[in-house]
């Protein structure tokens, strides 16, 4: 049988815990259970010494480009650091460095050689010197797919998926940025998701109001009256199982959440921080409407930890299955 396409791996922030993980996972069994390649992309002499801080024998195969991973098992791009990496100490010299690790996993998944990309986390303040406004991986492989803004982040764990209307902007901005015309594409690129790579043939979305208790009828913020409603009456007149506002403070309970497919929420902290609380270590970030599968772990560069061996491997390891999964359910 035809090996599947490989899944390649970025190892994120060199001082972060990105390079560890990526090791530990290498030095397992993933790649053969999945029986699909699995790619690092990564500078080898620090994946190997972060292996080493672990305890980690990464079992990997050299090669120069992703079409050579033709069989299951674990491979390696090697991209040399510009700058040595200590640990837990990012420096904004190796903002290139990161960016490379991204641009070449996109450029391969672009081109076809890959099925598709898992990061593992980078540190953003290190970038935004190199890339003014950098917001995160998502909206930089939107730019460089060429759709700059057409791109949905959403979590998924802890039996939840919960999308983001915005995503890292000042929560100053939210009121700000929040539109009609941005609203109905985010909720169209959720809704063809949940049917691509779910199976879902009538997915249902709840989408959160942005104010407390959804604005109450206006007297607490009139988004909910300006934007969301509308923008949920258009979808509703084609047929589209959207309802909402909801106040996001009570809408998540087993009782609401049992007939959905996913919550669309209006910005980052109001929707993330009930997902990490069920699944956090777990949990995936998956990046929808992009030409490219793109998923991630759920945690940052835990500078804390890194070096340590404590690192939990868990979410990573589930952004693997889940892009193997979305993979697979896309061309079946
Ligand atoms: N996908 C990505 O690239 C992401 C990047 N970040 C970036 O990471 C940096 C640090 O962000 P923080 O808010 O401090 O979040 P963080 O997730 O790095 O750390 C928060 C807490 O969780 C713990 N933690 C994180 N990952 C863990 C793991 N694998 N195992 C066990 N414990 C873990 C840390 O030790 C810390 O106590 C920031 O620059 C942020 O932008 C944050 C989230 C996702
Ligand atoms: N809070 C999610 C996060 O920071 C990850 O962002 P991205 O780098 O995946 O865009």
């Amino acid at each position: 049988m035809t090996a599947l396409k490989p899944l390649l791996i970025t190892s994120g922030e060199p001082a972060g815990v990105g390079p560890e993980i990526c090791a530990t996972i290498a030095a397992g069994s993933l790649a053969n259970t999945l029986n699909r390649p699995l790619v690092f992309l990564g500078d080898q002499r620090l994946l190997e010494e972060r292996a080493q801080l672990t305890g980690a024998s990464p079992g990997w195969k050299v090669i120069q480009d992703a079409s050579q991973a033709n069989s299951a098992g674990n491979y390696l791009i090697d991209i040399a650091l510009q700058y040595p990496s200590r640990v837990g100490k990012p420096d904004t010299k190796n903002a290139r460095y990161v960016l490379d690790l991204l641009d070449l996993a996109c450029d391969e998944c672009l081109t076809g050689v890959a099925a598709g990309i898992v990061t593992a986390p980078i540190q953003k303040s290190v970038i935004s010197p190199l890339v003014p406004h950098f917001q995160g991986h998502t909206e930089y492989l939107a730019e460089r797919c060429g759709q700059p803004g057409e791109v949905v982040m959403m979590l998924a764990g802890g039996g939840l998926k919960v999308a983001l209307a915005t995503t890292h902007v000042p929560l100053s901005d939210v009121p700000k940025v929040l539109n009609q015309v941005d609203l109905e594409r985010t909720l169209r690129i959720l809704l063809d998701a949940l049917r691509k790579y779910w199976g879902r043939s009538a997915p249902h979305v709840l989408v959160t109001g942005l104010n407390p208790h959804a604005g109450e009828s206006g007297t607490m913020g009139d988004e909910e009256i300006r934007i969301i409603t509308p923008v949920l009456a258009r979808l509703q007149a084609e047929g589209h199982l959207v309802s909402g506002p909801y106040p996001a403070d009570t809408l998540f309970q087993p009782r609401f959440l049992k007939n959905a497919d996913a919550v669309l929420a209006m910005y980052h902290d109001q929707g993330l921080p009930v997902l990490k609380y069920a699944s956090f270590g777990e949990g995936v970030n998956i990046s929808l409407g992009l030409p490219i599968l793109r998923t991630s772990v759920d945690h940052g560069t835990a500078l804390d930890l890194a070096g340590t061996g404590k690192a939990n491997t868990g979410s990573l390891v589930s952004a693997i299955e889940c892009a193997h999964q979305m993979d697979k359910h896309s061309r079946s």
